[in-house]
């Protein structure tokens, strides 16, 4: 800890605050053990559990976040949870869509940028709803064609009128012509010597759809904002339109930071192979992201420094560099390009050195651990909610579905250890009427996530057998 950190602990332990925090800059050497700690862990919860936590806090100086300062500014640093979810919301509330037009067949999974309005009637002519004929008054009816003709069919423009007392034969959607009273069903008719009878008379408009039955031209169908689904597309065709004006979605970078990342293989020679680039790109689009790149820095503050300055995303997500090793670079990058820190470090287990970030330009950066298991961590606690209120961006739970007010819930099946300040979010699958903690779930461990449905928000102290517990769905669950 430098001489600075140290007077910001004091400070801060004795209810002070000093410039470096109102300023909300980052901070480093962070007390932890867990990375010390996690090589041993073969995948339980100890990398996370009471004891870890306990030698954690014990050098943390500041495990309450601060607020209302003099200046009106906040602590960033080491947010409860919740308090970082809703930060990271808040950011993404306050990005600006742009709207753009796309052709329909790029349009699936965007937001309008306008209402939707009908540019047509439909159906846009007196259609007829059944093969059969089209008749005029009540019947008999004499044929107008002769009996081998095929009538009226779909797509034909303008059929000739139909005299009282007269039948044609007609297909489902063609045309009805004028004059026609109702369709008789060829099920319901029968002809002999070219006349039609029926043994009941159709009522009067029975199975023509009527001109304008749907919707009138100008008819407001949908309201902006509204998510293009196949079937918004398919409405939106049929009421005459080939492009759509959207909301653009916001735009990716990924950085995936760490010399020690092979691209390909297997592990060798104390490198690793990089499971976060072929991760988090496609998590992003998941989230209703436009991945522009994902890129491997290897641990070149230069090159970090530059992609930063130079980036034209609306979001920058960093994998690795968080903490205070001497290559972990992206918060020297921050201060240097004289970012603004929104959450520096989140009081959640794993991945408490993650950071949310605005950068001079205007993107948001999102910085996620190295360890894999606290960058999914990263990505749910900061990336998701920042996302979901951004408008362009897609909704997590499914690729269509919109946000549900009341996050789903489930009962834990098994005691779930807590740590005991910091929420801790644990790998779970759905089994029966709850869920259920799997194994494998230390933060430097895909195996765990792979198999889950679901992360378990288990709250500080941890959760009773029993106990309901909020869920953060992953979004191909
Ligand atoms: N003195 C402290 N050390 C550490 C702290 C701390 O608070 N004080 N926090 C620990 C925790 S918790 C985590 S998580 C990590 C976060 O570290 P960084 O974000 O700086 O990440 P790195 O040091 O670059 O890497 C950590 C770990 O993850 C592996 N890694 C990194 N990128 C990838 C990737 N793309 N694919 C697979 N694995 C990756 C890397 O090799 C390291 O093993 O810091 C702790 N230390
Ligand atoms: O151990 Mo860290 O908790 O992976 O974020």
């Amino acid at each position: 800890m430098s001489g600075d950190e140290l007077a910001d602990a004091l400070a801060l332990a004795n209810g002070h605050r000093t410039g470096r925090a109102l300023r909300g800059e980052p901070r480093h050497g962070t007390p932890s053990d867990s990375a010390s700690r996690s090589g041993a862990s073969q995948g339980g919860a100890s990398d996370h559990g009471a004891s870890d936590g306990a030698s954690h806090g014990a050098g943390r100086p500041h495990a309450e976040p601060a607020h209302g300062t003099a200046e009106g500014a906040e602590d960033v640093r080491h947010l409860a949870w919740p308090r970082a979810r809703a930060v990271a919301a808040r950011a993404g509330a306050e990005r600006r869509a742009e709207p753009v037009t796309l052709p329909l067949e790029s349009a699936l999974g965007h937001r309008l940028a306008e209402p939707l309005t009908a540019l047509t009637d439909l159906p846009a002519f007196d259609t007829s709803a059944m093969d059969g004929w089209a008749v005029s008054g009540p019947g008999p009816w004499e044929l107008a064609d002769p009996g081998d003709a095929p009538g009226v069919l779909a797509g034909d423009d303008a059929p000739p009128p139909l005299a009282d007392g007269h039948a044609v034969r007609i297909a489902t959607g063609a045309r009805v012509p004028p004059g026609a009273t109702a369709v008789l069903r060829s099920e319901y008719g029968r002809v002999r010597d070219r006349r039609l009878r029926a043994p009941r008379a159709p009522q009067h408009g029975a199975d023509i759809r009527p001109r304008g039955q749907e919707c009138r031209r100008g008819d407001h169908l949908l309201s902006a904002g509204a998510r293009i689904t196949p079937a918004v597309l398919g409405l939106a065709a049929a009421a005459g339109w080939d492009e759509l004006p959207v909301l653009r979605r916001p735009r990716a970078e990924v950085l995936v930071l760490g010399d020690e990342l092979l691209t390909s293989g297997r592990p060798e020679g104390g490198r690793v192979r990089d499971a976060l680039g072929p991760m988090v790109g496609p998590w992003l689009a998941a989230l209703g992201v436009e991945v522009t790149s994902t890129r491997r820095l290897g641990d070149d503050a230069e090159a970090l420094y530059a992609a930063l300055a130079d980036t034209t995303a609306d979001l920058v997500v960093t994998t690795g560099g968080t903490a205070s090793g001497p290559v972990d670079h992206v918060h020297p990058a921050l201060r240097r390009l004289g970012a603004t820190l929104l959450v520096d470090g989140v009081a959640v287990r794993p991945g408490h050195p993650m950071l949310l970030a605005r950068l001079p330009a205007g993107a948001h950066l999102v910085g996620l651990p190295g360890n894999p298991l606290a960058a999914v961590s990263g990505l749910l606690t900061l990336a998701e909610p920042l996302l979901r209120a951004a408008p362009g961006a897609g909704p997590s739970d499914t690729p269509f579905a919109e946000p549900s007010v009341e996050p789903p819930t489930a009962p834990l099946l098994g005691e779930v250890h807590g740590h005991p300040r910091d929420t801790r979010l644990v790998p779970v699958v759905q089994d029966g009427r709850g869920v259920r903690s799997l194994r494998f779930t230390g933060p430097a461990m895909l195996r765990g996530i792979a198999t889950a449905t679901a992360l378990a928000v288990v709250p500080p102290g941890g959760a009773a057998p029993g106990t309901g517990v909020r869920l953060l769905r992953l979004p191909w669950a």
